[in-house]
Formats: C-alpha cells, structure tokens, sequence
C-alpha cells in the first residue's frame, strides 16, 4: 500500500511540534516496515511568505496527490493585518474545503495519568473517552456572503451566513452513527435548533438518519446546556455530534478535561477516508519558539493517521502505547504538569516517546 504524506509544519510551534511527530513516525516506519515516504511543504503565514497565499496551487495539488497530510498548525500575529482573505487560517480552511475533508474526529480521552492534570476532579473525569465528530467543511467559516462594510450612517457592520444543506448534514450524521455504533452507542447530536433555522433542519436530518440506526440511542442537545454538561457530568457523552462553530469550540473546551489542549489529536477525513490529521490545537504564538509545546497531539495525530488512513493498527496502538509510558515515567511538558513529575522540553517529550516507541 503507498503511504505518500505530506508533511505541512505551518506556523508558531507547528514546525517544533512536528519534528518530534516526524521523528517518531520514522521510528515507527522502521519498526513496522510502513514504507512510508515524506515530503514537505508549507501551508498558512509560511506559505504566504513564500508563496504570497496562505494555501499556494502547487501546495493543493501536492496534498491532492498524497495518501494522508500531516499538519502543525497555522497562523501567528504576524499575519493578523493582513488582506483577511489571505490569513494563514483560510489555507487551512481551504484545504480542508478543497479535500472536502468534512469529517472532523477529535477524540478527548483521559490519560489515567493526568487525571491531576484535569481542570476537573479525578473522580468526575477518570476514564473519560469522548469522540467530537464535528462537521468540517460547511456552516458559518465557509458560509457566503459575509462582508465587511461602513453603512451610509458611518457605523461599521459586517456579517457572516450559516448555512447547511440537508446533503451536509446527513453525511456527517452517518460519521456520527457509525463512530457510536462502533464505540458505546450512544450519540448526542448538539445544535441551536430553539433559535437558528441551520439548526432546525440539522436536527431534523439527524432524526432521519437516526432511523437507520435503531441500535444507537440518539439524543439532541442545545449548544449551551452542552458546554455546561460537559464541564459538569462529561462522562454522560459518548459520542457527540455537531456543527463546524460548535464543534470547535466544545472540542478547545474538552481537551481540558483531558489535562491540556496539547493533548488532543485529531483526523479530518473525506468520503473515503483520505484525511488530514492535525493537533486540535492553533500555532500557540505566545510560547513559539521556546521549546516548550506540547508534542503528545501531533504524535497522536500520527498514530490517528495510521489507523483511520492506512489501517496500520499495530503501528497506530504502539504509539499510543509509547505515549502512554512516557507518562508513566512521569514527564511533562510545562501544559501537563503537576507535582512530582519531571518538566521536560517538546524536543525531550519527542524524543523519550521514540525512545519508548523503539523499546516496545
Ligand atoms: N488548526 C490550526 O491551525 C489552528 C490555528 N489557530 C490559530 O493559531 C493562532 C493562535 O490561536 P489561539 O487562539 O492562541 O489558540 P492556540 O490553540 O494556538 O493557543 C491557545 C493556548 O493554548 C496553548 N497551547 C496550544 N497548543 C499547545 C501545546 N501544544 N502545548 C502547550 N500549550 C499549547 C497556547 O500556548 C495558548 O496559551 C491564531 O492565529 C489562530 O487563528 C487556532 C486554532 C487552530
Ligand atoms: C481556522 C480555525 C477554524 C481553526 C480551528 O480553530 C480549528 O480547526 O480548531
Ligand atoms: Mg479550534
């Protein structure tokens, strides 16, 4: 099987954090034969300096051609006064539009070993394993027209547009249904269906869907009372699933209850299960170029790409595997960590995941 991947490191930390991705998926290509062959280029500010677009033609088709990508993360300060239309977080949203890479998975799972590390009690989040299937490719970030204007009274307005079709929305339901039929069968669809017509039909849809899953038990929840939940009882969720907004935002706010924001993967798949596979996590400009990013998402992401992408299960469990005796020996980047563990650099996190990847 060809494992094309191409490797996007992006901007702030994403080039720290995929060096030591990169180290352990070639340790993990040795040790399992993968036959996996890199090749490199840039996406969001570092591809507008190179190549004056956040997301350059050649770059799409690269990505086209390749079995899976990888990427850091994208974006920085440095980007922030430029034409909005060229930011570095539009290449990202492009590729993602472009791949129509509309299946957002972003598992948040408790290592038992940072349960010290939660935002949350032990108790109330020991063994958490929640998967966010957000949907990637449509709703408010891509929905036309959005403007920026001054009205003829001189007040500057602006607006975007949320829109889903039934077609978007029945595709991502099925992720959802068929990621909970596989897990604990249960899924909670989340919207905003008391006010937001996108809302109304999304919620519609997944009752459609639902009935070709007798087996999974559905249930429908508003946005707020789920960012609530989530922080109150996050153990009740298996599966959720919910729009590309939402899905955001309640992804940045479970990868607490995991310890860290560092922590959390994720795989964002097409139709076929070609994908890309970031951290959930942005580019981190106030702690770029320290040394001190958490690598464990990115990492994690790799270990993601081997499963859902090449069916390497043997090769995806051992990362994850790898990680999780990392923690054991107690080593921690600065987001993970409490008393009687040892703070460690991103390179030092990489580079004792490998060691542990190697010895296994
Ligand atoms: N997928 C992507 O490429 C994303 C890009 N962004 C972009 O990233 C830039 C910064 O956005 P923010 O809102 O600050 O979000 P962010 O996720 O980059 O950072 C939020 C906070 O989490 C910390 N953090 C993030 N990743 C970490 C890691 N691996 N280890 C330790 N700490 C970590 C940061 O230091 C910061 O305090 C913006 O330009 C934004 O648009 C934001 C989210 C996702
Ligand atoms: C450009 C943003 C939509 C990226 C982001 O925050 C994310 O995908 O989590
Ligand atoms: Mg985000």
């Amino acid at each position: 099987m060809s494992m094309k991947i191409l490797v996007l490191p992006g901007d702030g930390i994403g080039p720290e954090i995929m060096a030591e991705a990169v180290k352990v998926l070639e340790l993990a290509n040795d040790k399992f034969d993968l036959g996996a062959e890199l090749s490199y280029d840039d996406l969001g500010g570092a591809a507008y300096d190179r190549y004056g677009s956040p997301l350059a033609d050649e770059t799409l088709e690269r990505a086209r051609q390749a079995d899976a990508i990888l990427l850091g993360a994208v974006g920085g300060p440095k980007w922030d006064a430029i034409d909005p239309a060229l930011r570095p977080e539009r290449g990202l949203l492009k590729i993602r539009s472009q791949l129509e890479l509309f299946g957002n998975l972003r598992p948040a799972i408790l290592y038992p070993q940072l349960a010290e590390a939660s935002t949350l009690k032990p108790e109330v989040v020991s063994g958490l394993d929640i998967l966010i299937v957000r949907e990637l490719t449509g709703g408010i970030y891509f929905g036309q027209p959005r403007e920026r204007k001054v009205l003829e009274s001189g007040e500057r307005f602006a607006f975007d547009t949320l829109p889903y079709s039934e077609s978007e929305v029945r595709r991502i339901a099925k992720v959802g249904f068929d990621s909970a039929r596989v897990r604990g069968k249960k899924l909670c669809s989340v919207d905003k269906a008391n006010v937001l017509a996108s809302s109304q039909l999304w919620r519609e849809v997944v009752e459609e869907v639902g009935k070709d899953y007798p087996d999974v038990e559905l249930s429908h929840m508003y946005v707020d009372n789920a960012a609530m939940q989530l922080v109150r009882a996050p153990k009740q969720f298996d599966v959720v699933v919910t729009d590309n907004l939402f899905g955001d935002i309640l992804s940045d706010q479970a990868s607490m209850l995991t310890g860290s924001i560092g922590m959390l993967p994720s795989a964002s798949l097409d139709a076929n299960n070609k994908g890309m596979y970031e951290p959930c996590h942005g580019s981190a400009p106030d702690i770029a170029g320290k040394g001190i990013a958490n690598p464990l998402a990115t990492i994690l992401s790799v270990s993601m790409m081997l499963r859902y992408s090449f069916n390497q299960v043997e090769a995806a469990d051992a990362i994850e595997q790898a990680v999780s005796l990392v923690l054991d020996q107690k080593l921690r980047t600065g987001d993970i960590m409490s008393e009687g563990c040892q703070l460690v650099g991103t390179a030092q996190m990489g580079d004792a995941v490998a060691a542990a990847l190697k010895n296994l």
